[in-house]
């Protein structure tokens, strides 16, 4: 699914307006509409109090149409004008004057003094700002802000979570509306994606408000968020009369003396993932280890016996993944330059290998093109410096990939891919996958993909997605607690059998964060 940035959606609207030769309150009505459907298919008349909060601008003409037509089907309405500014926009004013027909006239907010009552079991409908917001909020509209999140209601947020820009930062953490549910209008911004401002919303879901379908195609979007449809047409299908060699020899590059798990963790999750070949490199110590773990393996022990010391093997791996377990012994970092010099086969670099590469940055420009790192944040802030925000750490990391040509996957809650000033945000993967070893597997995982052919950007969505995806489908039945990397190891192949799933009939529960 597409990201659009705000410019790309006002770009939209107009040229709806434009090709449809309608107006933009014919829009708000649609969008409105759209909103009020959503309403009543879950309310059913229910008569719980509905405050809804409109801004001046078209966010809040867009809560006004839903909460006419919540009054004309009986609802138990409430609509509050949040008046922060008189430059009230041309729709808006039409719907303010449209919700009067139904002897309704909104209550006008203006400071910090006249704050409706409210009760935590009655519902919110925010629609003070939308993607218009521009600047900090004044005092009131902030503390207002803060009662809302304060009553404890249950809010819906219409479009964006107000206070939350849909590309930045906001400027005061606690002028943003804390929603429930955001039902963004026809794709979800990149904000509630980002760990520092996705915790504004618990879930979301995009409402088709009826935008140009050409212009939606057509553009070209800096972000895209990768589910099961995006993924699918990367998948490369088994050949009939394919052999062994057909799918590569991966080579797992790692582990120390006591972390010998990680590297059987990745070499099992790399043949999962459909190796032809694979190899694990290791100190001496680990040989009995790997071979009783993982009977499938091949094991090369290098001449150190608990650490890495000079890598040198006599096969031709199609792609390496290095670093899980390896350590940081001063012999290991001699051994990582001196293969970086001579090696030309793709890495998947990750763990104390991304640390070497942090602390010897000249190293950086050894990494072959088509290569992968794989941090998680800390490693990433050792290899790009310190951020001001989540949006700072994004460019920066952009900056970085394109410096070194390189595909970065930034692991998270939703882990994004960043390539040639792209982003691609996962949307597979649960809390319960924050657990030891989950790294290695993918990094496994990845390898395994690369030796199949897969190219390194290619390597990095799918890969993403399939181990969000195994440990979403072993999550069923263990909980987040229990869940294990071995268990995203063993659901691999579901991962793999879950993308030709006939899809079901999206229940509506399905259809809510998607
Ligand atoms: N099909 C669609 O996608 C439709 C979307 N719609 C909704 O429209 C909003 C965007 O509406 P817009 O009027 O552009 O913006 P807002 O409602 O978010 O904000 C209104 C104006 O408020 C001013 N502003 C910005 N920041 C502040 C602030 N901190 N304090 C005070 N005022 C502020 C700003 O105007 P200025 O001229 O003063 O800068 C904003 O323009 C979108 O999110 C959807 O909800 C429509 O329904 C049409 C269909
Ligand atoms: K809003």
């Amino acid at each position: 699914m597409k990201i659009y940035s705000a410019d790309q959606i006002y770009e939209a609207i107009n040229s709806t307006i434009e090709k449809n030769n309608t107006t933009s309150n014919e829009l708000m009505e649609f969008a409105g509409t759209q909103l009020f459907d959503w309403f009543h298919t879950r309310m059913q008349g229910a008569q719980v109090p509905i405050h809804i909060y409109c801004g001046i601008g078209n966010n809040g003409g867009s809560g006004l149409v839903l909460g006419r037509k919540l009054l004309h089907h009986g609802y138990n309405v409430h609509v509050y004008i949040v008046n922060f500014s008189d430059k009230r926009t041309k729709d808006f004013l039409i719907n303010y004057d449209r919700i009067k027909e139904f002897k309704v006239w909104p209550r006008l907010l203006s400071s910090g003094e006249d704050f409706p009552e409210m009760d935590k079991e009655d519902i919110v409908v925010d629609a003070i700002f939308g993607i218009g917001l521009n600047r900090e909020t004044s005092d009131w509209v902030k503390n207002l802000i803060k009662y809302i999140n304060a009553s404890d209601a249950y809010t819906v947020s219409l479009d964006v979570p107000s206070g939350l820009y849909p590309n930045d930062a906001p400027e005061d953490k606690e002028a943003v509306i804390e929603s429930n549910f955001t039902l963004t209008f026809q794709a979800p911004k990149l904000s509630f994606f980002l760990p520092e401002t996705g915790v504004y919303m618990q879930r979301w879901e995009a409402i088709d408000v009826g935008l140009d379908p050409e212009y939606l195609q057509t553009t070209n979007t800096e972000v895209q968020l990768i589910d099961t449809l995006e993924v699918l047409p990367l998948y490369i299908p088994r050949e009939k009369y394919a052999h062994k060699g057909t799918y590569g020899h991966s080579l797992i590059i790692g582990g120390s003396f006591g972390k010998m798990g990680a590297v059987t963790l990745a070499s099992s999750a790399c043949l999962r993932v459909g190796t032809g070949l694979i190899t694990a490199y290791i100190p001496e110590c680990g040989y009995t280890i790997l071979q009783t773990s993982l009977p499938e393996a091949m094991v090369i022990c290098d001449e150190g016996e608990k650490n890495i010391a000079k890598i040198q093997y006599a096969i031709e791996p199609k792609s390496i993944g290095m670093g899980i377990g390896m350590g940081t012994d001063a012999v290991t970092v001699k051994a990582l330059k001196a293969f970086l010099k001579t090696n030309t086969t793709p890495l998947i670099i990750d763990a104390d290998a991304l640390n070497i590469l942090a602390t010897n940055k000249t190293l950086l420009k050894s990494v072959p093109k088509g290569s992968i790192l794989t941090p998680h944040p800390k490693e990433l802030e050792r290899l790009i410096g310190e951020w001001t925000d989540d949006f700072d750490k994004i460019e920066k990391t952009k900056a970085f990939a394109k410096k070194y040509d390189a595909v970065v996957i930034i692991k998270g809650a939703n882990t994004i891919t960043i390539y040639d000033n792209h982003l691609y945000i996962n949307n597979t993967g649960n809390p319960g996958m924050a657990t030891a070893g989950s790294g290695d597997v993918l990094t496994g995982m990845l390898t395994g993909l690369i030796s199949q052919g897969y190219d390194a950007l290619t390597a990095a969505i799918f890969g993403v997605y399939l181990h969000g995806k195994a440990g979403d489908i072993a999550l069923t039945g263990l909980g987040y607690q229990a869940l294990t990397a071995s268990d995203i190891i063993d659901h691999i192949g579901d991962a793999y059998l879950d993308l030709f799933k006939e899809p079901e009939e999206p229940s509506a529960e399905a259809e809510e964060n998607r």
